[in-house]
């Protein structure tokens, strides 16, 4: 598939012929081995598979944080390995979301100013409408006016996914964004991480170790040595541990 045909599918996120080296010689690793993948509008996906597998820095390339060595990486019709640093910055500020297993909030100011960070530093105001039925869907009307630490680690959690919706982007990534939350509070986020993908038709891409977290993802992709080697529709606790137990085989 060439990017212009990639350009115009359904796919949020769609990858081709991707590859990453690290090191040389005898410290060479292929962590990316010719990955093609796509990712649908509105889905929710979680990337597992054993440690080492290739999961992270799949993740960072399709985010742009890291470079892949070759292939092509389509996010709202472009490819990212096309940009310039400068276009790449623009891309991740306004086509890109993350949410962090350490929430990443700016400590010294309110959950309000921190969800609208991305657009002040963008120097573009928010849809007034939007960011209320963010906030209305996250449940942080009453905590809007409260600094990162006067919050509890779930509503930290819900502060930084609403950071990460309310520029509307292409896709939201999440790097593990229930590992630091107890199983209720991360049921919570995950809960409404599902409801934004359903309800708000945001597009999410989650890596994580967790079977519960993944169980609620519409589709879980198993990565080993570097490939793509199977996925799971409507994943269930018990079919994604089954799976992991049969990759470490
Ligand atoms: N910066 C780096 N320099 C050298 N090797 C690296 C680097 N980052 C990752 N690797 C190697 O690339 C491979 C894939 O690593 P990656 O972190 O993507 O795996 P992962 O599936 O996310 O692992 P984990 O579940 O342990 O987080 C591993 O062999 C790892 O050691």
């Amino acid at each position: 598939m060439t990017s212009e045909t990639l350009s115009k599918t359904e796919y949020a996120v769609a990858a081709r012929g991707l590859t990453k080296t690290y090191g040389h010689g005898t410290t060479r690793v292929e962590a990316l081995r010719d990955v093609n993948v796509s990712f649908e509008r509105s889905r929710f996906t979680a990337i597992m598979g054993p440690s080492g597998s290739g999961k992270s820095t799949l993740m960072h390339c399709l985010a742009g944080l890291d470079s892949a060595d070759s292939g092509e990486i389509i996010i709202g019709g472009k490819n990212l390995l096309d940009l310039s640093d400068d276009q790449l910055t623009e891309m991740r500020r306004e086509q890109i979301g993350f949410v962090f297993q350490s929430f990443n909030l700016v400590p010294t100011i309110s959950a309000k100013d921190n969800i609208l960070l991305p657009m002040s530093l963008a120097g573009k105001k928010h849809d007034r409408n939007w960011f209320n039925t963010v906030i209305d869907a996250l449940g942080l009307g009453d905590r809007l006016n409260h600094k990162p630490h006067e919050l509890s680690g779930g509503q930290q959690q819900r502060v930084a996914v609403a950071r990460a919706l309310l520029t509307r982007p292409e896709v939201v990534f999440g790097d593990e964004p229930t590992g630091n939350l107890d199983s209720r509070t991360g049921a919570e986020v995950l809960s409404l991480m599902r409801t934004s993908t359903r309800e708000m038709g945001q597009t999410i891409i989650m890596v994580t170790h967790d079977p519960v977290a993944a169980s609620y993802a519409d589709t879980v992709l198993l990565m080993k040595d570097g490939i793509i080697v199977g996925s799971i529709q409507e994943p269930t606790v018990a079919t994604v541990t089954e799976a992991l137990a049969s990759l470490a085989e």
